[in-house]
C-alpha cells in the first residue's frame, strides 16, 4: 500500500484528485465512485477543473435500501448534486435502492460490473472499518448484496438525517470482492475519528472483522490520510 499524509482533508482532496485526472488522462475509463462526506473536497477539485467527463463510465459502491433517487439522502442525489450535474458522464450506474427485486438488483449490477471492468476506485472508510456497507463479519467473497446495516453505521451515518430513525436499515452494497477485483484502488480517511481504523486497516491482521484489511492484498493501492487520520500509525508509514 502506497500512504500519502496531507496536511487536511482539502489537501487530500487535491491529491485524489490529481491521482484520478492522471488515470484518466492515462486511459481509465471506468470509475467506481463512492459518497460520504470524505470525497467531498475530491468532487470540489473535480467540477472545478476543466477534466471532460464525457467518455467516462462511473459504477457507485452503494445506496440506501428505500431511498428514492430523488431523495436528497439518498446516493443518488448525492452524486447528482456533488458531480454529475456539473460534470455529465457518459453513463452513471447507482444500486436501485427501489428494487422490488433486491436480490435480482444485486445480480444485475454484478453483471454491470463484469461488463465494466473497474478501472480506478475509491473508497471511503467507516469507523469501524467498513468500505462501502460491508460491515465487519462480512465474508470477504462476495458480490454485490444487501446489507444489513449496524446500529453503529446507523449512528454515525445519521448525522445526514433529520433524526435517526430516518436512516434506512439497508443497504445494497458492492463486496469486498467486486472491488478487490478494481485496477487500482484510491481510499481516503480525514478526522481523528478514522484513526483507529486506518491503523487496523494497514497494521493489523488480514481478517474479516476489518473489512478494509483486505487491500492489503491488492497490488495497487493508495491511501491518502490526513496528520489527524494517521496519528495512530506508526511512523515508518508516514514518510
Ligand atoms: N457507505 C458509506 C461509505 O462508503 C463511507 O466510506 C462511510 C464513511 O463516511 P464518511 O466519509 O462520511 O465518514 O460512510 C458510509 O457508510
Amino acid at each position: 500500500m502506497k500512504i500519502i499524509v496531507t496536511k487536511n482533508d482539502i489537501q487530500g482532496g487535491a491529491k485524489a484528485f490529481e491521482l484520478f485526472e492522471k488515470g484518466i488522462k492515462n486511459g481509465a475509463k471506468v470509475l467506481g465512485l463512492a459518497t460520504g462526506s470524505t470525497p467531498e473536497p475530491l468532487y470540489q477539485n473535480w467540477v472545478e477543473s476543466d477534466l471532460n467527463c464525457n467518455n467516462l463510465i462511473s459504477i457507485n459502491l452503494d445506496e440506501y435500501v428505500g431511498l428514492k433517487p430523488d431523495d436528497p439522502q439518498s446516493y443518488h442525489y448525492f452524486m447528482q448534486k456533488h458531480l454529475f450535474d456539473k460534470k455529465p458522464f457518459k453513463k452513471t450506474y447507482v444500486p436501485d435502492g427501489t428494487a422490488s427485486d433486491v436480490a435480482q438488483a444485486c445480480k444485475d449490477y454484478d453483471q454491470i460490473i463484469k461488463d465494466n471492468p473497474i478501472d480506478i476506485q475509491l473508497l471511503g472508510i467507516g469507523r469501524n472499518g467498513h468500505i462501502a456497507f460491508n460491515e465487519p463479519g462480512t465474508p470477504f467473497d462476495i458480490g454485490t448484496h444487501e446489507v444489513k446495516l449496524t446500529e453503529n453505521t446507523i449512528k454515525a451515518n445519521s448525522r445526514f438525517f433529520d433524526s435517526i430513525d430516518d436512516v434506512p436499515k439497508s443497504a445494497i452494497c458492492m463486496g469486498t470482492a467486486n472491488i478487490m477485483q478494481s485496477k487500482s484502488i484510491v481510499l481516503m480517511a480525514f478526522g481523528e475519528k478514522k484513526a483507529h481504523a486506518v491503523k487496523e486497516m494497514i497494521e493489523g491482521p488480514i481478517t474479516e472483522e476489518v473489512p478494509a484489511s483486505i487491500l492489503q492484498k491488492h497490488p495497487d493501492v493508495t491511501v491518502i490520510v490526513d496528520e489527524a487520520a494517521a496519528s495512530e500509525l506508526d511512523d515508518k508509514y508516514k514518510k
